[in-house]
Formats: C-alpha cells, structure tokens, sequence
C-alpha cells in the first residue's frame, strides 16, 4: 500500500534528529513566559491541552507538521476510518481486517464514513435499548418477579479493561438502584471476592469475549453459572453474552440475550462497542452511553483535521514521538488528578502496549527505530507520595501526561484555609508539571532538581460521560497515529499467542491428559512444573 512508509525514509525524521541535539531548555529562566503557555495550547472536544512544558519550539513543532504530512498520518487515519484494510502485513498471513471501532461511534449523522458498520452498529444499540426497556418494564425479571439491580462483566483484556475503566469513571452517574461488577482473572479469588458481596438473585451475568476462546472467561463463565445453580437459579434467566458474530460462544440459545461485536473492532479498541456498551448502558443509563459515544465521536472528527494544532489526538501522538524517538525516552506516565480515572492508565496500557509493541514493520521487516512506548501510572496526588521522587530526581527521565478536571463529580466539597479540596488538587497537578520542568537549584545537591522534564496537561470542565467518551477516543486515536507514523500493525497482537500455546501446554500435563498429548520427559515445561513443585505427587 502506498501509504505505508517507513519511519527512517520520511525527511523530516532526519530533520528532527538534527533538532533533538539542542531541545528547548525548560529550566532556563524565561523557558514558560505567559506568551508561551497561552501560544502552546490547543482546546478540542472539551479539552484544553498546554503543551507549553514539553521540550519543544516552534521549529519542531513546523518539523513534526512535515512528519505528519510526510508520512501521511491523518491520510491514513481517514482510510481507517472509511474500512481500508489496516489490520495487516503485506505479503505476511496476518489478519487482514478493517479497522472500524469508529463505526461504532459515528452514529450521529446521515453520511457515517463505514454505512455498513455504522448500520451494524445501530443495530445492536437498539437491540440493547429495548433489552434495557424489558428490563425497566419489568417484563424480564428473576423468577420472584423481581428486577435486577447488578450486572457483572465476565471478560478479560479488551473486554474487562477499557469497560471496566470508563465504569469507575462514570459511576457517579449510576442509575439508581444499579451497579456493575467485573471478573476478570482466572485467579478463583477474583470471583470468589466478587461472588461473595452479591445478591445472585438479582444479578445478571455479562459474558464478554470476543474470540469466543478465551481460556480465562470461559473459565469464569463456568464458574459463575456454577455458582448460580448452587443457589438454586437458572442460569438460562441470569446470563447474557457479547461476542463476535459467528465464534463458538454464538450461540442465543445459551444465553438470555445475546449482543453483537464485529472482526473489525479491535478488543483493545472495542469499549465503545456492544462489549462495554452493555455494562456501561445497564449500570448508567443508555442516554449516558450515547453521551460517552458522541464524545468519541467528536475526538474522531478532530483526527481528520490536518494542522497539527488542530488535531489534537495527532498532536499528542507526534509529541510522544518527540519524546521517544528523537529525545529517547522509553516510558511516558498517565497520570490523572481524578480519582475517578484510576483504572484508565490501566486501560491505556493495554491499548497503547498490546498496538504499539511491534517490531515489525507492515512490510514484514524488522524495524530500525524505536516503537512503542511503556506507558504506566496512577491517580495524583496518592502517586506524589509513591513514585514521583523517581520523577523528579531519578536517572531515567520519564515524560508525564496530566489529565484534570476544573470541577468535581460529585460537587460536594469543602473549603480549608481559602481552598477547596478540588483546588488543592489541582494546584497539586500543575505544580507537579512546574517542577518537572523548571527544577531548583540548591547548594546542596541533594536537594537539587534539574528540571528540564516534559509533560503536558489535559484539562476539561468535568469528568462526564461525554468528556469521558471524548479522553477515550482522544488517546485511541493518538496510538493508532503512532503505529502509522512507525509503520507498524497497531492492530493485532501476535505477541500474546506464545504464552497461550505454553500454558494450555502445561495444562495438559497438569490434566494428565491422553498418553500421545503428554510432554516428553525432557520437555522444559515438565522441568519447570517440578521445580515449581506443581507435580501431581
Ligand atoms: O475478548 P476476547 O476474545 O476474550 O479476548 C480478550 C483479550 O485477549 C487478547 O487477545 C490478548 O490475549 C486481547 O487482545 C483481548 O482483548
């Protein structure tokens, strides 16, 4: 495909690694004047973005621009979104998909730019607003009549993580009366601790999986229908499923109902999709689920725009390219001043690691430069006391996205000594970024900061199902721009496979299962098992 170039052909990478020997200075003194934090803004889909505080000017920001048209980044962002095949390596047997999450979100106009999928996609969104309506009407109900009050997501990956993030996000705006839960881990105590707060009775069990296949939700599917029957319930009126169109957990027999997703959403990418949409819609009404879509939405029409200072998801992506490729930083933290958000660097890891960590090119070679970044972090202030020390003072130089809101979710707030705790918390997140890039200078070396660190900060009004939709897509699509920018598939994940054939490898032996399918006696596996003393004695 001619789109598809790789990363050390494009001009301006030479360009840029010229600039990278002398980066702007941060801590100099007049590093962030007032012209500079009000000119290194950007606002999009409810989000002001100051990037005034990385280790750019206006001569990597014209070079990153000339990245982006280079490579063709937003050209292919487009292409994706219209249903090229994306999901490949040419000449290679790889998957072969489209790449069509954002068909699930561009619901809200007449002219979607995947009819067909958005058409799929409206499909199930109505089939889920009337299971909701039955369940309202009382007209699906546990067998004493009785509504049901909780709904736990069994699924793991794709179909935990990025649900499961926004849920916590967004449980501020539970509908009365519901709640959702997740098991994820194949750890029994997860169920286990899950099970144990439940009233069964009025619960509805979510089995998530995409592939249908999955060792851990299939696991825990039995698991949680075997625990259903041991309180006397049918699991036939307490489970529902999501999976894709025609894998083996396709079957509406077997389930209470049964949702929809399609080979051409990615797990990772899926939240938006009937895989968080059930959970998501169950526990906070459908209305809010379309909110958190429109806000996707709204950061996938921002993509398409092609001035870096207007497309703000390409924006954050060449910024992060800045920082790994050219000033060779290996791990970026996310670190939201929302408590709301503590599952969401979670999520992100999964979508930015499980895409970005290839090295392979999409010509099937290997690749010359650097990819993926590892991406990690917790909710401020609680990280300030844990690891940013490491930040501040370590070896390793570690940019950092700070993610804020100017109001609280649940406005109930107090004041102590002239500011509210919601102030307090904000004053924490830009003085974190301060210091990060201005340092201190002290006699004492210890105490000396060298500054000179990046971050950018990403601040809303409010965390809200749209906000939340908008924050969601926005990074979405930064990874997705990156994997271009690296030539890389940003959309399979071969890397996990290796790992899989293993375990069911030593599953086998642990089921001493049939002569000819045991492991030799030489095999690592089995030295492995005895050393770990897992040996059936
Ligand atoms: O939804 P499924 O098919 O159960 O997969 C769960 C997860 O497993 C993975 O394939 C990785 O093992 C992820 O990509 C995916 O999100």
């Amino acid at each position: 495909m001619d789109l598809f170039k790789n990363f050390a052909d494009i001009k301006a990478v030479q360009k840029l690694e010229q600039l990278a020997r002398t980066p702007y200075n941060l801590a100099a003194s007049t590093a962030l004047s007032p012209e500079r934090l009000a000119a290194y803004r950007v606002s999009s889909c409810g989000f002001d973005f100051l990037y005034g505080t990385q280790r750019v000017d206006a001569q990597v920001m014209q070079a990153l621009q000339e990245l982006a048209d280079q490579a063709r980044l937003v050209e292919q962002f487009k292409a994706m979104k219209s249903g090229a095949v994306m999901n490949r390596i040419i000449g290679y047997d790889s998957e072969e998909r489209q790449v069509l999450h954002t068909a699930c979100r561009d619901i809200f106009t007449d002219k979607p730019l995947s009819p067909e999928e958005t058409a799929q996609a409206k499909e199930q969104l109505d089939r889920l607003k009337k299971f909701l309506a039955d369940l309202d009407k009382g007209m699906i109900c546990n067998t004493k009549g009785e509504s049901f009050t909780t709904m736990v997501q069994v699924g793991i990956g794709g179909s935990d993580l990025g649900p499961r993030a926004l849920y916590l996000a967004l449980k501020r705006y539970c509908q009365p009366g519901r709640k959702a839960c997740f098991i994820a881990n194949v750890d029994p105590d997860d169920a286990a601790a899950v099970l144990a707060e439940l009233d069964l009775s009025r619960t509805l069990i979510n089995v998530v999986s995409k592939s249908g296949t999955t060792l851990e939700t299939l696991t825990n599917e039995e698991l949680v229908r075997s625990a259903l029957t041991a309180a006397g319930l049918d699991p036939a009126r307490h489970m529902i499923a999501v999976t894709g169109a025609g894998s083996p957990m396709d079957d509406p027999e077997k389930y209470l109902a049964a949702f929809h997703m399609y080979d051409y959403i990615g797990g990772r990418y899926s939240a938006t999709s009937m895989v968080g949409g059930v959970t998501l819609a169950f526990a906070l009404g459908y209305e809010n689920f379309l909110e958190l879509l429109r806000g996707a939405n709204a950061a996938d029409q921002t993509g398409e725009q092609d001035n870096i200072t207007e497309n703000l998801p390409l924006l954050m992506a060449l910024l992060g390219i800045w920082n790994r490729n050219f000033l060779g930083h290996n791990t970026v933290a996310v670190l939201p001043y929302s408590q709301a958000l503590l599952r969401f660097p979670a999520h992100l890891q999964q979508c930015d690691m499980e895409s970005n960590g290839k090295q392979v090119s999409r010509f099937g070679e290997s690749v010359q430069w650097k990819t993926g970044t590892i991406v990690w972090g917790e909710p401020g202030t609680n990280g300030q006391h844990a690891f940013y020390q490491l930040l501040h003072q370590g070896s390793e130089i570690v940019p950092a996205e700070f993610i804020g809101f100017r109001q609280s979710q649940y406005q109930e707030d107090i004041t102590i000594k002239g500011t509210t705790s919601q102030q307090k918390l904000l004053a924490n997140m830009l003085a974190q970024s301060l210091a990060l890039a201005l340092g201190r200078v002290h006699e004492n070396p210890n105490k000396s900061f060298a500054g000179n660190r990046p971050s950018s900060l990403l601040i809303a009004d409010r965390l809200t199902p749209y906000s939340m939709g908008a924050l969601l897509a926005l990074y979405e699509n930064k990874i997705a721009l990156q994997g271009f920018c690296w030539n890389i598939n940003s959309f399979d994940q071969e890397g996990v496979q290796l790992g899989k054939v293993l375990a069911n490898r030593i599953l086998s032996e642990l089921a001493e299962e049939k002569e000819g399918e045991r492991l030799s006696p030489d095999a690592p596996e089995l030295s492995l098992i005895k050393a770990a003393g897992l040996e059936k004695k």
